[in-house]
């Protein structure tokens, strides 16, 4: 790997496909940074629900999004996230927030807000895998190698559904997985792939075959 260019690798893909697992294996891998920008959405959400701000007041939920100091873990072997100084790593993952995420995440100023952020830590952190839906055609759209990561929805709502281990029934998980996809692909293009973006579909693959066609292409791409 040439040390000269930092190395982003951005990677997007529907709820449940593997993005995060993947891209902190390929980050730990290279040796890269890692940046889950879904969290941050998650993020805004807990602490518009914290302060009793309606979800639907777009206004109101944008100048939270503006003005919350997020920060947020590079390090893919511990992930940890603070909004306003508050530690919310766990409070984000609750089924109580993936059901209402994509009205915040389908609020277009805080998409504003927190992208400029997302441009500004990857920046900061030179080398960074980084995740979400929007990361290979908006926040970083030249980023020297970009992948749409796919995988069949009942594969998908599988996934979720063993790793929330009973807190949520598979209809809930199916709503999360299925209905927020669908909203969130409102705003953010993760169900084609634009040009130049490699597709992997990881329905037939286990972890560690999406994670060495990703370092494949990542060695091709900064030779
Ligand atoms: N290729 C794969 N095969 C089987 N399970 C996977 C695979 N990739 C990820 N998983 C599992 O699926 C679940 C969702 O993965 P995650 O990385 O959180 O997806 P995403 O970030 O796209 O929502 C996790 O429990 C993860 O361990
Ligand atoms: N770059 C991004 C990242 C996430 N989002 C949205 C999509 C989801 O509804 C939420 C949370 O994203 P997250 O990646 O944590 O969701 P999953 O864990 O994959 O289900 O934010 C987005 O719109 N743009």
């Amino acid at each position: 790997m040439t040390d000269d260019v930092p190395l982003v690798i951005a990677i997007d893909g529907p709820s449940g496909s593997g993005k995060s697992s993947a891209s902190r294996g390929v980050a730990e891998r290279l040796g890269l940074g890692f940046l889950d920008t879904g969290s941050m959405y998650r993020a805004v959400t807990w602490a518009a629900l914290d302060r009793r701000i309606p979800l639907d007041d777009v206004e109101v939920v944008a100048e939270l999004a503006r003005t919350a100091v997020i920060e947020v873990s590079t390090d893919p072997r511990q992930f940890w996230i603070t909004i306003d100084g508050t530690e919310v790593t766990a409070p984000i993952r609750e089924p109580g927030i993936s059901a209402v995420v994509s009205k915040v995440a389908t609020n277009l100023a805080v998409r504003e807000a927190l992208i400029a952020r997302q441009r500004q830590i990857i920046t900061e952190t030179g080398g960074i895998v980084a995740e979400g839906r929007d990361l290979t055609t908006v926040v970083v759209p030249d980023a020297p190698v970009r992948v749409l990561l796919v995988a069949d929805p009942d594969a998908r709502v599988r996934r979720r559904f063993s790793e929330l281990e009973g807190k949520a029934d598979e209809a809930a998980v199916t709503d999360q997985v299925v209905r927020r996809d669908a909203e969130d692909s409102t705003v953010a293009a993760f169900t084609e792939a634009a040009d130049g973006v490699t597709v992997i579909d990881s329905t037939e693959l286990d972890l560690s075959q999406v994670i060495d066609t990703i370092v494949e292409l990542a060695t091709a791409a900064h030779r």
